[in-house]
């Protein structure tokens, strides 16, 4: 048997014509133009691939896109008063700080500045509490469209075994908080949890988020689960001839086999990841608007 391969490129391609109609709708029925704020601090070579990526696609879908490039040595002081400011900027709904920044920041507490409202990396531990609550929250971009994957691909998830690999505040938490609300039995596994093979091997859905590149085999996999693949790991240059290839944290060659789908690296969730970006800045449009939520777009 081999897997079908989820294509997360399409998914999004697909996600994003969704946002961008509804922002065409807002425009034309509202006057209402959303905004998306990207914040980046220093000079990380990876990290500035992927902010002129996000405005590219912001203003591919008909959203203004506002770039913010502070020095590596930026103060604490200056960064928070570019925060407030775009807090109190009605033109813009939301606000991503780019992580990781420079040692001297911290990263809690950028994200305890960000208007709760704005927070379209759903971080900031009002959020994370309406989420763990089954509340209205915004949702970590990230989590927010493997959901979207799954659901495509199983329809209800309600009774599935699904294992979440990781824990990180940003991926593995939120994961786990929405397997739950679609009635998953969730566990989280991390570093600590014995007999790791064990536990991915009852898993109807495995979201592998470790950031160890190929860590987990196929053998692991149970025939027929659905498999996304979160990580994205760039080989040392060494080990590929010359690029630094891109790996998920799936062996993606031997788990093929077995799986019943799964998700590509590259290809799989990075370019969701940047869909829902796009979605969760419509959706605190909508919300700060008092208007209905975008349909399809949520949790
Ligand atoms: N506050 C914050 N929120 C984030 O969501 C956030 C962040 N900081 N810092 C960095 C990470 C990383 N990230 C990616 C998004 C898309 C791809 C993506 O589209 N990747 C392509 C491949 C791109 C390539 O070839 O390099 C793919 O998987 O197909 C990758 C990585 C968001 N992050």
């Amino acid at each position: 048997m081999t897997a079908e391969i989820i294509d997360g490129k399409a998914f999004a391609a697909r996600v994003r014509g969704q946002v961008a109609e509804q922002v065409a709708r807002l425009k034309a029925d509202h006057g209402i133009t959303p905004g998306l704020a990207v914040v980046l601090v220093g000079e990380d070579p990876a990290s500035q691939v992927y902010v002129r990526s996000k405005g590219k696609q912001t203003v591919e879908v008909g959203m203004n896109s506002f770039e913010h490039k502070l020095p590596a040595d930026v103060s604490r002081y200056d960064l928070f008063a570019l925060i407030d400011r775009l807090n109190a900027d009605p033109a813009v709904n939301g606000i991503l700080v780019q992580f990781p920044v420079p040692d001297h920041l911290s990263e809690a507490e950028i994200v305890a500045r960000i208007d709760p409202a704005k927070d379209v990396d759903g971080l900031h531990i009002e959020n994370a509490g309406l989420l763990a609550s089954g509340q209205k929250a915004m949702v970590s971009c990230t989590p927010l469209g493997c959901l979207m994957m799954l659901r495509d691909r199983l329809g209800d998830l309600s009774g599935l075994d699904a294992v979440v690999i990781g824990r990180s505040n940003l991926v593995g938490k939120p994961m786990a908080q929405l397997l739950l609300r679609d009635s998953c039995t969730v566990t989280v596994a991390h570093s600590r949890t014995r007999d790791l093979p064990g536990v991915v091997r009852r898993a109807d859905i495995v979201v592998a988020a470790v950031g160890r590149p190929r860590f987990v085999p196929g053998d692991w996999i149970k025939p027929g689960a659905t498999v996304i693949d979160v990580g994205i790991n760039r080989l040392p240059h060494e080990e590929d001839g010359g690029k630094g290839k891109l790996v998920g944290d799936v062996d993606f060659d031997s788990a093929v086999r077995v799986a019943g789908a799964i998700t590509p690296v590259p290809g799989g969730v990075g370019p969701m990841t940047i869909a829902c970006l796009l979605a969760n800045t419509l959706t605190a449009t909508c919300r700060v608007n008092g208007l209905d939520e975008p349909e399809g777009l949520t949790a």
